[in-house]
């Protein structure tokens, strides 16, 4: 791929400690513009791991992590993670504009754009709300709006439903399909949840036990302007099972210990 917005080539990373343990072994991935990569795997295969070399947040071991820049001073990556981690003495709004106001755009902009994206997640009533008054789907989606505020090349999402209910989270999936069909962002998607994956991406990387590996790639053939009608289809049924008769042996070595 010439035109990679992302680009892992051999990436290994070991955390030396008591027992050294390898998180990620000889990754190599490219992701296009616009292009929407779920990640699955089983516990521990380094799925978080790799989300924060792309964010820049840890160094790999050995290989490269490149990510191709549009243009100067836009933020590489934004990140939502699993628990909201919102800052509780701000407001949603400022919770929000916060990324915006790091890079010193202007208040009354950094307002702006905060409100736009709230809007975007059906939440623009609550801008003068604070964390503690939300419930947890609307913490979860101040969180992506946060993400999105920082207008970063790439979306980067740690199994941003995982701590939601099962309805939340369904009404949730099809939320981020809209916005990924609004505004065809670069997203690299941790789940494990493979319903969510083959609802939401163009890429399914499916993952070995520890230490991961790529052990596949699964394309998807579905049109990005799918709907919710995609869950009750044959093909969808066909695909995620298939995804998870690849998957089972992977998360069965990781439950008795994986290789290390
Ligand atoms: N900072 C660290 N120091 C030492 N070991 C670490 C560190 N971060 C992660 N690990 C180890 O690396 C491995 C991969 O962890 P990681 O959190 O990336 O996996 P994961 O696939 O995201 O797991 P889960 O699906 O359970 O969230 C684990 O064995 C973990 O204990």
């Amino acid at each position: 791929m010439n035109d990679a917005k992302v680009r892992l080539s051999g990436v290994t990373k070991r955390f030396a400690g008591a027992q050294d343990v390898t998180a990620l072994e000889d990754i190599s991935l490219e992701i296009a513009e616009s292009e929407f990569v779920a990640i699955v795997g089983p516990s521990g295969c380094g799925k978080s791991t790799l989300l924060r070399l792309v964010a820049g947040l840890q160094d790999p071991t050995s290989g490269s992590v490149e990510i191709q820049a549009s243009r100067p001073g836009r933020p590489k990556t934004a990140m939502v993670f699993q628990e909201h981690a919102l800052f509780p003495w701000l407001s949603v709004r400022d919770n929000v504009a916060f990324g915006p106001r790091n890079r010193e755009v202007p208040r009354k902009e950094a307002a702006q754009i905060a409100d736009e994206q709230l809007a975007r997640l059906g939440l623009g009533r609550f801008g003068d709300f604070y964390p503690h008054q939300l419930s947890g789907g609307m913490k979860q989606r101040v969180g992506i709006a946060r993400a999105l505020a920082q207008d970063a090349e790439i979306l980067l999402m740690d199994e941003p439903l995982g701590a939601l209910d099962a309805q939340t989270r369904t009404l949730l999936q099809e939320q981020i399909l809209e916005l990924r069909q609004e505004s065809r962002p670069t997203v690299m998607y941790v789940t494990h949840a493979i319903d969510e994956a083959v609802f939401l991406s163009d890429r399914v990387v499916l993952m070995s036990a520890r230490p991961g590996r790529v052990r596949d790639i699964v394309e998807l053939d579905f049109p990005v302007d799918r709907g919710p009608d995609l869950r009750g289809t044959e093909e969808f049924a066909k695909v995620s099972q298939g995804i998870w008769n690849h998957l089972r042996d992977e998360v069965q070595a990781a439950m008795t210990g994986g290789e290390q």
